[in-house]
């Protein structure tokens, strides 16, 4: 049997770029690594949750990780609570917040020009209301996680994320009559809150610098905590996760995973890369299962910089250098969540190439890892036949029938 080691490139899948010379990211970069486990390997499209679904972070590692997000998913926001260590209890309603930039009434910026530190201005927001409580933690750049606790709130309320700049400021709505409580009380927090945050030092100081303030917090994402299996009892896989993304290490803490501190991992586009690929290396000596997720990709997609997404696929490259060493013993994958084209700046149905690589494979003709080359390769699936395919080729699956 062989150990796994699951490499995800966030919204790695893109569309041709025209500052790359019609090449999408991944075909423009330099990345003779990523190449040599696709030559030395079985390659593919793989398309997350299901064919030309534009699925969220969320659904789509769910999915990857064999939890179909149809029977597990309860919303974004418990996943982002539980990332950044808040012990969701039953009964609460955890949202993904953003921190944004407003103009006289209007949505300027959805990450307030990716701010770095939110926790001055989380702390100021904490509250309570018609006995609610408000927890608020901030997360990596503009995120941040809002959990409310007391009695009879439900997840049955609208979100305040018009998705779009110039867009009016929002507050919920009840969805059905069960959510009219939950969504006043939000209303009066989020009103609340704009006084506070329009006030605050650190956004006067960000005005006087010619920095956007973040003055306004966005909710998404309404959910109670999920139920799920661990992954330990799914598939018998002792797991390791290696992630600076709150969302993520939720997921992988919500399947039991154990949760990697990395020096200078940050979740952003300057992430440690050598630090976060060894440390998933080390991983594999204790764990039978090493997730990695890699963020920048979907950053440089969703600010539409298409170098900034080649530059963060080489570094990536380059940190995986020592991985040709581990084919022996160790299947390694290597594919996105999702497609976030630069040209489009958010996620897409679009597949995303998926490589599968170990000593011993039968390999397909695919010597390239990028879009159009593994369309000629051997797979075309959906995120959840990855971790069949992950458990045979590590000779770990259980034969169906006798
Ligand atoms: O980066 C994230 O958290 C999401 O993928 C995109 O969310 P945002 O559009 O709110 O930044
Ligand atoms: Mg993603």
């Amino acid at each position: 049997m062989k150990k796994i080691l699951l490499i995800i490139l966030d919204g790695l899948g893109d569309r041709p770029n025209r500052a790359l010379g019609n090449k999408t990211a991944l075909q423009a970069a330099f990345k003779p690594n990523l190449d040599y486990l696709a030559d030395n390997g079985v390659t593919g499209l793989m398309s997350p949750v299901g064919f030309g679904i534009r699925s969220g972070s969320d659904t789509s590692h769910l999915s990857i990780l064999g939890y179909n997000p149809r029977e597990y998913y309860t919303g974004r926001g418990p996943f982002e609570a539980l990332g950044l260590g808040i012990d969701l209890q039953p009964g609460d309603v955890a949202f993904r917040a953003n921190f944004a930039s407003v103009e006289n009434g209007r949505v300027t910026d959805r990450r307030a020009g990716r701010i770095k530190d939110t926790t001055e201005l989380s702390r100021s927001l904490e509250t309570e209301i018609d006995g609610v409580k408000f927890i608020i933690k901030s997360g990596v750049e503009h995120r941040a996680a809002l959990v409310i606790r007391g009695p009879n709130l439900s997840d049955r309320v609208s979100e305040t994320d018009p998705h779009a700049i110039n867009s009016d400021i929002m507050l919920t709505k009840p969805l059905s009559p069960e959510g009219e409580f939950t969504s006043s009380v939000i209303n009066k927090f989020l009103i609340r809150s704009r006084e506070i945050l329009n006030n605050h030092e650190v956004n006067k100081k960000r005005i006087q610098n010619g920095e956007k303030p973040a003055n306004e917090i966005m909710i998404r994402g309404a959910g109670k905590l999920p139920e799920m299996p661990s992954f330990e009892k799914l598939y018998g896989l002792k797991a390791a996760c290696v992630s600076g993304t709150p969302l993520i290490r939720g997921i992988a803490r919500m399947a039991g995973f154990d949760i990697l501190n990395v020096s200078g991992m940050t979740g952003r586009t300057d992430t440690n890369y050598e630090n976060v690929i060894s440390a998933a290396v080390d991983a594999l000596k204790t764990h039978d299962f090493v997730l990695v997720n890699i963020k920048g990709t979907d950053i440089a997609g969703h600010d539409r910089k298409p170098e900034l997404k080649r530059e963060v696929i080489e570094k990536t490259d380059r940190a995986m250098e020592g991985l040709k060493k581990l084919l022996d013993t160790t299947v390694i994958a290597v594919t996105g969540d999702h497609s976030t084209p630069c040209s489009f700046g958010d996620h897409t149905g679009d597949p995303v190439p998926i490589l599968i690589s170990t000593s011993g494979i039968t390999r397909d003709y695919v010597k390239t890892f990028d879009e159009a080359s593994v369309s000629l390769g051997y797979y075309k699936i959906t995120s959840l036949d990855i971790m069949p395919l992950l458990l045979s080729y590590s000779d770990r699956s259980e034969k169906y029938g006798a």
